[in-house]
This record gives C-alpha cells, structure tokens and sequence, in this order.
C-alpha cells in the first residue's frame, strides 16, 4: 500500500475547522487525524465528541480519532456515535488493554493502540493480533510542532518486521514532527500512515503541502 497523509487538525485554524477539513478532502486526502486531549493524560486539552460529530456532517474522509485522555473506555461510546472510524487509545492509559481493544472492536469500528516514544514495542506481545493499527509517537504527546525524536526509527523498523510475521493487515501509523525532511526516514522504516499537523496546516496551501510530503517520502 503506497503510504497515505493523515493531515491533523490540531494545527488548524479552529474558527475555520470545518473549510480547513474540507479543503484537505477535496485535495485528496482519505485519513483526518483527530487529537483529542484531557488535560490529564497529557498537559493540553483540545476537542471532544460534539466537534468530531459536527465535521462529520462535512466531510466522509475516515476519522481517525487519537484518544489521550485517561479513562478512555468510558467515552469510546461517545466517540462512535460522533463518527469515528478509527479508535486509538494509549498503552499508557490503560491497566486493561485487552479488554480496552474487544470493547472498540465490538463497537464497529477499527482499533488501534499509541505508544509513547518511551514505551517499548513488547507491549504490544499479547494484543498486536486484534489491532488495525499501531500509532508510534515520534514525539512525547500533548503539543503539535515539536521536533521529531530520531529514536523511535529503530522502532519502526523493529515493529514492522513483527506486524509482517503476526498481523500482516495491521498498519502502522507515526505521529510528531513530520516534515519533508523527516518524512522520508519514517517512510523508509516502514510507515504506512504518517500524521502530519504543523507541515500541512501552518503551510499557506494546505494541499500543496501534502503533495511534498508525499514526493518527499519517495
Ligand atoms: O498527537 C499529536 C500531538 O500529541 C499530533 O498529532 C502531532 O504532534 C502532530 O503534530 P505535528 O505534525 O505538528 O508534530
């Protein structure tokens, strides 16, 4: 699968959200990274249930929706009823992983689970065969426009080599600090879906900014 963008909103303009996610759509973005932050389980908080439910009258990209915030099994409900596509929660924020990911799955929609840079893959032993995606922070979570921390290329590297042998379907996706020079590294390692905020809506055009990721990642 060639790689895809999963543009991410938390560096849009919020008092135009929804032209900012429709301008991303028409140029041809498939994947919409939603971030969404408590406060707790991260030093930020950003948007919730009611806003992913208000774009999802305006756009039918997939919505990939980041959860870091504690407690994420009491809002997955919330969450799927708003639109959500993709449910990822934090191997941090959960005691009960198993029991996390069967409880998204049998809500319809795909699971996926997010390291922190800091978080070695081995977590991932006992779940990784009922993920759909695996989420690699390349930066410590909470902020966008941070810089790419080079350590996790090992990572990537490291995981797709398991994915292929145990769960040839599951993608893998990398998130924080992507830009053209970063993109390509992530790509080489074995991304499939790369989140990009800061490179692609701090940009004037948005879309063009995606094409040169894509070329950049070749
Ligand atoms: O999850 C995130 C932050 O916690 C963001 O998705 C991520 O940081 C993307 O932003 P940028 O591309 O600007 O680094």
């Amino acid at each position: 699968m060639p790689i895809k963008i999963a543009p991410s909103i938390l560096s849009a303009d919020f008092t135009k959200l929804g032209e900012e996610v429709k301008r991303v759509e028409a140029g041809g973005a498939e994947i919409l990274h939603i971030d969404v932050m408590d406060g707790h389980f991260v030093p930020n908080m950003t948007i919730g249930p009611p806003v992913i439910k208000a774009l999802r009258k305006v756009s039918s990209m997939k919505f990939d929706v980041h959860l870091m915030i504690e407690r994420p099994e009491l809002y997955l409900e919330e969450f799927v009823n708003a639109g959500a596509d993709i449910i990822t929660v934090h191997a941090e924020a959960s005691i009960h992983l198993h029991r996390l990911i069967q409880q998204i799955k049998s809500m319809g929609v795909k699971a996926g689970l997010a390291l922190n840079p800091a978080t070695p893959i081995e977590v991932l032993t006992y779940v990784l065969q009922d993920l759909d995606m695996v989420l690699l922070m390349s930066v410590n979570p909470g902020f966008g426009g941070q810089q790419f921390i080079q350590g996790v290329l090992p990572k990537i590297v490291a995981l797709s080599t398991i994915i292929a042998q145990v769960n040839p379907g599951c993608l893998i996706e990398v998130d924080g600090g992507i830009n053209t020079d970063t993109i390509s590294l992530v790509s080489r390692a074995g991304a499939d879906i790369i989140v990009a905020g800061a490179a692609v809506f701090t940009k004037p055009d948005p879309v063009l900014a995606i094409k040169e990721l894509l070329a950049a990642a070749e």
